[in-house]
């Protein structure tokens, strides 16, 4: 018999729009597997493999890791959990079209893929929330001018990947700008039946 494949639904927005934090709130509430790109990208920076150098002047720059890295990470994460047994929320992937031919050459067939949850927020509350996290987070790219950058990718990169599946009636949009129960109760009835 034919492996089931496994849910996943990307989950999408500006830096500091709140992905990981609403990722959190669904893993708690349905049992999710949450995985974050940008999360795996710093362990493996962290791992001093071969590419944890580019990895980092990459995060530094706002820029993104070529998809040959980001998903085999994914893949071998997915795997990790649990293949057809888990449902995923994938966190700040696919962030540009290299990220999508990447997963769509890689995972395309083999996953049962749902939406995009575009987390929508104004760049002014997002500087806010990042300068506040940036007090404890620790993070090389919690600062005004890497955010800078990171604001440009996204609008140059990324927001081209939500439009495209905007066409295929594939996005759910919430607005981010509430707070964070708010924000919850918005999503939450998207992934009763997820
Ligand atoms: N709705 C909200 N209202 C107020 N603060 C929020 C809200 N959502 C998240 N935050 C806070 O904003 C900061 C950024 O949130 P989070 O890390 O979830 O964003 P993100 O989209 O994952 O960002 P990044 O892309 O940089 O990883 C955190 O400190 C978080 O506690
Ligand atoms: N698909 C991805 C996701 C993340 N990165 C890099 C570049 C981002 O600025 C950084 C942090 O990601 P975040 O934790 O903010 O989601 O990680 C990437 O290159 N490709
Ligand atoms: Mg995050």
């Amino acid at each position: 018999m034919a492996e089931e494949k496994p849910a996943v639904a990307f989950i999408l927005g500006g830096p500091g729009s709140g992905k990981g934090t609403q990722c959190q709130r669904l893993v708690n509430e349905y049992g999710l597997v949450h995985l974050s790109a940008g999360d795996l990208l710093r362990e493996e920076r962290a791992s001093g493999s071969k590419d944890a150098e580019l990895i980092e002047s990459i995060i530094r720059e706002g820029k993104i890791v070529p998809s040959e890295i980001t998903v085999k990470l994914l893949k071998n994460a997915m795997e990790k959990n649990g293949w057809a047994k888990s449902k995923f929320l994938i966190d700040g992937f696919p962030r540009s079209q290299d990220n999508l031919d990447g997963w769509n050459t890689m995972m395309g067939n083999l996953v049962n893929f749902k939406f995009v949850l575009f987390l929508d927020c104004s760049e002014d509350i997002m500087t806010q929330r990042i300068m506040k996290r940036a007090e404890s987070s620790g993070r090389s790219d919690d600062n005004i001018e890497s955010l800078k950058k990171r604001f440009r990718t996204y609008i140059e990169s990324t927001k081209p990947i939500i439009d495209f599946y905007a066409k295929q009636n594939k996005v759910v949009t919430v607005n981010a700008e509430r707070s964070i129960e708010e924000v919850f109760e918005k999503i939450r009835p998207h992934f009763t039946d997820f």
